[in-house]
Parts: C-alpha cells; sequence; structure tokens
C-alpha cells in the first residue's frame, strides 16, 4: 500500500494514520471537523492536501451511523480502490450501505478490537492496534484485492485479524464489548448522587469496573442504535442473574438459617461462574491468560518516577508483563502494580529495594 485516505481524524482514524504514516504510506486525512484533521496533521498522521488521484485504500473511521453514507460517496467520488469501515457494528451498515446503492465489491466491513474511552485525535496512539484482533467481514462479493489491502493495513498497525461473518461479529461484540460498556455505566450512574462520604473510598476495584463508563455517549448511542437485539438479548440475561442476586442476598439476611445457606450457596456459585469466565479472557496479545504475580512499589506523583521504575527493572533483566497505577486519595503519590512472571518476583523485588524503592507486601 502506498497511499490511503483516513476520513474521521478521530482516535480510531488517527491512530491507524499515525501507524500507516510511520511506515511510509502517504496517508491523506478528511473529517467534517477541519480543527480535528489539522490536529491529526500536527501529530505527524499524515496531510491535510486531497489525494490527486485514488488512493489504494479509504479507511472510514466515523461514527455508525455515518459509516454507509462516507462509503457510499468515497464510491461515488471514486477516491479510493477499496473502501474499509472500522465501526463497531458490521450487519445494518452493510444492509443500509446497499440501500443507498454503494457495492460491495470495493467495500469490506472491519473492526479493530482496540479502543480507548477517550475520543478524537489527541487520544490517538500509533500502537492502539498492536497484538490485538481485527475482524474482518468478507462477503463472497469482495475483491480480493481489497482484502489483501486490508490485511496489509492490519499488518502495517501490527494487528491480528480475524474473518468471521458480519452478524456473528454483532452477536460476539454484544456480549464482549456492548454489554460491558452499560453494565460500567450502569455502576457508575449509582455514584452520580452518592454522598461524598462514599465516592471518597473509591479505590482499585471501582475503578476497574467503572473506566469505560467514561466513553462519549452519543458514540455509544450510535453502536448500541445499529446492535439493540443482540445486546439486549445479552443484557436479559445479566438481568435474570441480578434478580438471582437479590434474592439470595435478601435471603442472606434472614433469621431462617436454611434460607441463609440457600442465600450463600447461591452467591457463592454467581462467583464461581464469574471466576470461570474470568479465565476465558485472553491475555496479552490474545494469547491464554497468563499467571502474572504483582510486586506492589510506592512511586511519587511526579515526573519521570514511571520511566526510572521501568528502567531500574530492565537493567535487573526483568520484564514487566503489564501495569497498573493506583492513586492514593488526597496524597501526592500512589502505588504501582508490577506484574511479572512468577520467577521474576524476587529478582524484582531485591533489585527495586537495592535501588531504594519501598515495596508494599502482598
Ligand atoms: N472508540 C473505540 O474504542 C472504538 C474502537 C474500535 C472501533 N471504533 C469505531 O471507530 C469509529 C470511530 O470512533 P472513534 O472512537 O475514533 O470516534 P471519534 O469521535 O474519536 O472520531 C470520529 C470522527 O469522525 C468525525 N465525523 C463524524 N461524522 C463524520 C462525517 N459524516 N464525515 C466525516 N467525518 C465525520 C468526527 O468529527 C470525529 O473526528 C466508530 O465507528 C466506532 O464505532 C471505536
Ligand atoms: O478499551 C476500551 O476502552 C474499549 O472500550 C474498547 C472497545 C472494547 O469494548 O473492547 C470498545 C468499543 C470498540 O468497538 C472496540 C473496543
Amino acid at each position: 500500500m502506498r497511499t490511503a485516505l483516513v476520513l474521521g481524524t478521530g482516535l480510531i482514524g488517527t491512530s491507524a494514520a499515525l501507524a500507516l504514516s510511520a511506515r511510509g504510506v502517504r496517508v491523506h486525512l478528511s473529517d467534517r471537523d477541519a480543527g480535528r484533521v489539522r490536529t491529526a496533521a500536527s501529530l505527524g498522521a499524515g496531510t491535510e492536501s486531497e489525494p490527486g488521484e485514488p488512493v489504494d485504500l479509504a479507511i472510514v473511521a466515523v461514527p455508525p451511523a455515518h459509516i454507509p453514507a462516507t462509503v457510499a460517496d468515497v464510491q461515488r467520488r471514486e477516491l479510493a480502490r477499496g473502501v474499509i469501515d472500522v465501526g463497531s457494528v458490521k450487519g445494518r451498515p452493510r444492509r443500509e450501505l446497499t440501500e443507498l446503492g454503494g457495492e460491495l465489491a470495493s467495500y469490506l466491513g472491519s473492526h479493530p478490537m482496540s479502543g480507548r474511552e477517550q475520543s478524537g485525535p489527541l487520544a490517538a496512539t500509533a500502537n492502539l492496534f498492536e497484538g490485538r484482533p481485527w475482524v474482518l467481514t468478507p462477503t463472497p462479493a469482495t475483491d480480493t484485492e481489497v482484502l489483501n489491502l486490508a490485511l496489509e493495513l492490519i499488518a502495517l498497525c501490527g494487528a491480528v485479524p480475524v474473518v468471521m461473518d458480519a452478524d456473528a461479529h454483532d452477536r460476539a461484540v454484544a456480549l464482549v464489548s456492548h454489554t460491558p460498556q452499560l453494565l460500567s455505566s450502569l455502576v457508575a450512574a449509582r455514584l452520580e448522587e452518592a454522598d461524598e462520604t462514599a465516592v471518597r473510598l473509591c479505590g482499585q476495584g471501582i475503578r476497574d469496573v467503572t473506566r469505560i463508563a467514561g466513553s462519549d455517549p452519543a458514540m455509544w448511542v450510535d453502536i448500541l442504535s445499529a446492535n439493540p437485539g443482540p445486546v439486549a438479548d445479552v443484557l436479559a440475561g445479566v438481568a435474570n442473574d441480578l434478580e438471582g442476586a437479590v434474592r439470595a442476598l435478601r435471603s442472606l439476611d434472614s433469621a431462617d438459617e436454611d434460607k441463609r445457606s440457600a442465600g450463600a450457596a447461591g452467591i457463592q456459585e454467581l462467583l464461581r461462574r464469574g471466576n470461570a469466565g474470568r479465565t476465558r479472557v485472553p491475555g496479552k496479545h490474545g494469547q491464554a491468560p497468563a499467571v502474572y504475580e504483582t510486586v506492589m512499589v510506592l512511586i511519587s506523583d511526579s515526573p519521570g518516577e514511571l520511566a526510572r521504575i521501568f528502567a531500574d527493572a530492565g537493567s535487573a533483566g526483568v520484564n514487566i508483563e503489564d501495569v497498573r497505577i493506583e492513586h492514593a486519595t488526597g496524597q501526592q503519590a500512589g502505588y504501582v502494580q508490577l506484574m511479572v512472571e512468577p520467577g521474576a518476583v524476587r529478582v524484582l523485588e531485591g533489585a527495586l529495594r537495592e535501588r531504594g524503592w519501598a515495596l508494599r507486601q502482598q
């Protein structure tokens, strides 16, 4: 691929453009908001100039409701040899494209399974898609050339291609992405009117559960409007489990010992199922989840602390597999959790203590 056109220079479009530009592809940027194009260009994502001739691949990265019309427009104006979109829902936008008179040979629906709760070009990073699944939904009508261009894009972004039927994709993301978004928002919504004395106690658990509740509501109304049935089906199952959980908790509150033990069994079964489901979540790079151990290190909230800790771990020959930061309420300090292979824990702890870091015992 020599040239590309990114339409929609928000989080996803700019991230793809940054990755392509870094690998030598000439990327043209376009957005209905000229300021966003300027910002993306200033980050090094590509050029604001319009392509003088059809590009190899157009990448449509606008909200789902705008995808069919944008793809049809690229095709009508012959802006590219092939066009893909990166929207979070695949079935309905493709049906709408056909209704608009778009053609399915030069179009391929795709979905990178990677993102953030922040929008816009300033949230973009060139490595956003590295090691992540990137779904392709070809049909018998799809040109091989477009499929190959899409595979090249995915390789240039360091992602892993996964081929799926569009409707099967939509049912899958209802389970692993769209329902989790709603549940995160539901938990966070309980805090809106909560007493300040309760909110002050927020720890890492609620931060983990509510990160994606910070996502853009307009974008998610769009996503859920394109996939309402499958999400409602998953959510109905969750509602059933929630009713069971409430019943079990009420039983735990009872004076009757039999009811209490039935309640405990109900809750235990729910938590067991949660443990079992959690073990099925793939780890880094889509592999089976690895079992890492955590080393907790106290850091002050000042520039360069994290870089220093990574450098110290690196010089001890320890690979940090994952990292999280736990901020301490009202203090200019927090704990950084370094996830490492079990065999590396003692080496890392010894090296960090030697260099003056304070560790928290687990
Ligand atoms: N955010 C995520 O985590 C994520 C992950 C994977 C895929 N996606 C999908 O990627 C797409 C983009 O999402 P995002 O998170 O980058 O959103 P974003 O809000 O950061 O960017 C969307 C951009 O599209 C522009 N835009 C809107 N309508 C347009 C139109 N008609 N023509 C031209 N530009 C238009 C907006 O000005 C904005 O800059 C969506 O379809 C979304 O479903 C999002
Ligand atoms: O990590 C996040 O912030 C995301 O919400 C990313 C996420 C997801 O659910 O995994 C959200 C929607 C996209 O369509 C793809 C990815």
